[in-house]
């Protein structure tokens, strides 16, 4: 078993680059099977375990992947497989993006039906209504969802919360229908306009992506594409954190202020330092953090993948802190690892009240999603003592080289394999760049 140990106690300093995001790549690289000609060729590709899942589910879709680097190209010029089986989808969730390309390109999707997970239940009824209203006919069966459409046609589609998945899903599945298709109370993230922006380098014609309306006009069909993957926000948001919690000075490069305003609001409230540069931002932690409220909402309100990291902070701050999670129902597992690290936080239904400040204490926990396993690591960063964070592969899902990362802020870290099972031998670094 592999475990980041962390020794707390040192401030960082020094600038720290993020990768493209995560949450932006999955969705294009799905929506790279839509080009029947040419290659596509995306950059600033993270190389996450998440990254080369999907890779694996394309390759078994029939599309070509070559991974060089930071770059991934894509050729699925070749007639597309239509089944995503349940082995990929296990691993990861964001397999189901691949429907609506299958969709618009083979006329039918076979999908395992993703299981809920550690935050919540996680179902796809809003990508399937879309889909329906689209002509598409929907069946549910040993564990599979089928859709198939012979042509799949424009609609008026409102969705009723406004799921990052479903909105990515319909417009992939729209970009080659007939006619128009409008999607009110869709999703606003980044990641929406960094998939649109993809699209319409494909030769679709997407508007309005950011708003609360996009509006689609279907064509014949689709190219490859060059595409640059937009920054990380969580992993920036993740590292300003990180500054903070240290009290520390830390440049975080490649952070687009625009897709971060309400982290660096709540960061700002707190009273930490938050300095817009030419290539980034400058997140100076304070000496003493004030309590603050916090919802999480779709963009543009607090995003629920930071939910997790703010918690490590707020457990750090003077006052009573409530945390509200609207968007996942159960995305509290983290805080009873964070209680283990003497915090004092109390689940209320979907809130949390957090009553600082707590002295942190180094003690061994479990990474219980991806966002969990790097807020626990920046526990460990203020805590006394040694933290131990294991489950790692939840980790590994979003975040490249992390403790490499801290380290050369200047964190006292390092990941491990535990060989405590081998006689004599108790541990191993391991330091290589993945
Ligand atoms: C790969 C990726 O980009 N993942 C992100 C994406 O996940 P994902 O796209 O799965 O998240 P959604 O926005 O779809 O989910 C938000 C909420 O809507 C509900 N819902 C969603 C779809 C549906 O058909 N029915 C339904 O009820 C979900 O259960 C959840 O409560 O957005 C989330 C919300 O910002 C982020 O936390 C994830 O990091
Ligand atoms: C929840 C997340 O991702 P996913 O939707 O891939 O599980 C996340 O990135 O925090």
């Amino acid at each position: 078993m592999e475990k980041i140990i962390v020794r707390g106690g040192k401030r960082l300093s020094g600038t720290v680059k993020v990768e493209g995001a995560k949450n932006a790549v999955l969705p294009v690289i799905a929506a790279s099977l839509l080009a029947s000609e040419g290659k596509s060729i995306i950059r600033d590709v993270p190389t996450l375990s998440d990254v080369y899942t999907i890779g694996e589910v394309l390759r078994h879709l029939n599309a070509g992947v070559e991974f060089l680097d930071k770059t991934i190209i894509v050729d699925a010029s070749e007639d597309l497989n239509v089944e995503a089986p349940f082995e990929y989808v296990r691993k990861m969730r964001a397999s189901v993006l691949v429907m609506g390309s299958l969709l618009a390109r083979q006329g039918r999707a076979r999908v395992a039906l993703p299981g809920g997970c550690a935050i919540g239940s996680r179902p796809i009824d809003l990508h399937l209504k879309g889909f329906e209203a689209m002509g598409a006919k929907v069946k549910v069966e040993n564990g599979f969802v089928e859709a198939s459409a012979d042509k799949l046609r424009g609609a008026k589609i409102y969705l009723d919360f406004p799921s990052v998945g479903a909105t990515q899903n319909i417009m992939m599945a729209a970009v080659l229908a007939e006619g128009s298709t409008v999607i009110e109370n869709c999703a606003k993230e980044p990641e929406i306009v960094d998939l649109a922006n993809y699209l319409n380098s494909m030769g679709a014609y997407v508007r309005g992506a950011g708003t609360g309306t996009i509006r689609i006009e279907g064509v014949e069909k689709l190219y490859g594409a060059d595409h640059t993957i937009i920054p990380d926000r969580i992993e920036a948001g993740t590292f300003m954190v990180a500054a903070a919690i240290t009290g520390g000075n830390v440049l975080v490069q490649g952070a687009v202020p625009e897709h971060l305003s309400s982290v660096i609001a709540k960061l700002e409230e707190m009273n930490v330092t938050v300095i817009e540069e030419a290539n980034g931002l400058r997140v100076i932690g304070p000496n003493r953090l004030k309590a603050v409220d916090i919802k999480t909402m779709p963009h543009p309100g607090f995003p629920t993948d930071m939910q997790s990291q703010m918690m490590a902070l707020l457990v750090c701050a003077e006052g009573t802190s409530i945390i509200t999670e609207t968007v996942f129902e159960n995305r509290y597992m983290h805080a009873e690892e964070f209680r283990r690290m003497n915090s004092d936080i109390k689940i209320e239904g979907r809130s949390v009240i957090i009553n600082g400040p707590s002295q942190l204490q180094g003690a061994e926990v479990a990474a219980t999603d991806l966002r969990a396993g790097a807020a626990l690591i920046i526990a460990g960063l203020r805590a006394d003592g040694y933290t131990r964070v294991t489950e790692l592969k939840h980790l590994d899902r979003g975040y490249l080289d992390f403790h490499l990362k801290l380290r050369s802020l200047g964190a006292d870290i390092e990941r491990v394999k535990d060989l405590s099972d081998t006689p004599s031998v108790k541990s191993e670094v391991i330091e290589t760049k993945s």
